[in-house]
């Protein structure tokens, strides 16, 4: 039987207020030889790393160039977020501005006290609020439905970002044995140093065999990923800005959880000479979670 304690136990023992620091003795850091489990990382690349106890796990270190990174943060929070046909968990509660008077632009033009209005019974918020602390993703490309836990006719979705796409799909390419994998969807999760995702597997795509990559960028989290129940302990991994994940194999469908995510840890190159900007990539992970949806 599924002893889903086991799981939690290791997420309750990492998850703790905002900036405070947990216990990082039994956390690999791909970053510092001395860490935990270092021993039993195998080099299959420079900065490209599998692990004997998380099968068809791959880790690629910094592989997100600082200018990618940069990249990919402007495209979604200038771009994509001004386009209504990417969802964010914010569509269904408030009347978002959009186009050059989004809820991005007015919070990057100082117009942060701006009330938006809510839609009934969501009471207005400011747009401060909605950047800082309420918006938690957005989708691109096949628009995921949260509710009915399915993707709906492709033919609605707007495109998968072409900048994003290209960059994936060369990496799956090179390091699986998938040669015709594609974007089609992804989630973008904004997490600030208290928010958490607790373990799940993700089987909403057509073929689960085909492997899921994630983009880290911003803060560093500690992400655990443990097998196909949570009956088996998971092993804990700190993730830093550029760092990219795949999925592949037994791990595409294993259990996995961000239990906190670590204050005060931006790499300056994130940092620009807009305050505003400033104030807001100082306290936020982003994590670009991208799949194939359809069988190929
Ligand atoms: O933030 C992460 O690294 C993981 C996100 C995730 O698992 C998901 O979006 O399904
Ligand atoms: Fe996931």
């Amino acid at each position: 039987m599924e002893n889903v304690n086991i799981f939690r136990a290791q997420e309750k023992r990492y998850k703790c207020p905002g900036d405070l620091v947990p216990d990082l003795s039994e956390v690999l850091d791909t970053r510092d030889p001395n860490s935990y489990g270092y021993d039993c990382l195998q080099t299959i690349r420079p900065d490209v790393f599998i692990y004997s106890k998380v099968p068809g796990l791959i880790i690629l270190r910094n592989c997100v160039s600082p200018h990618l990174q940069k990249y990919l943060l402007e495209e979604i929070m200038f771009g994509q977020l001004q386009d209504a046909k990417n969802k964010t968990n914010l569509s269904p509660f408030y009347k978002l501005p959009l186009e050059t008077d989004s809820i991005w632009r007015r919070y990057y033009d100082g117009k942060e006290s701006d009330l938006v209005e809510g839609i009934p019974p969501t009471k207005p918020a400011t747009v401060d609020r909605l950047i800082q602390k309420k918006l938690r993703w957005i989708t691109l490309g096949e628009q995921y439905d949260w509710t009915e836990k399915v993707y709906p006719d492709p033919s609605l979705s707007p495109p998968f970002p072409r900048t994003l796409a290209n960059f994936v799909e060369d990496l799956v390419q090179s390091y699986t044995d998938y040669r015709k994998w594609k974007a089609e969807a992804a989630i973008v999760n904004f997490y600030s140093p208290s928010d958490t995702l607790s373990a799940h597997v993700d089987k909403s795509e057509e073929d689960l065999t085909l492997p899921l990559i994630s983009l880290s960028i911003g803060l560093d989290c500690i992400y655990l990923i443990g097998g196909s129940s949570r009956s088996e302990v998971p092993m804990a991994l700190r993730l830093h800005s550029g760092d990219v994940v795949i999925m592949a194999g037994p791990s595409r469908q294993a259990f996995h959880a961000v239990p906190k995510i670590l204050a005060s840890t931006t790499p300056s190159h994130l940092l620009t000479e807009s305050d505003q900007w400033n104030r807001w990539i100082r306290t936020k992970r982003i994590n670009f979670n991208i799949r194939q949806v359809r069988n190929s």
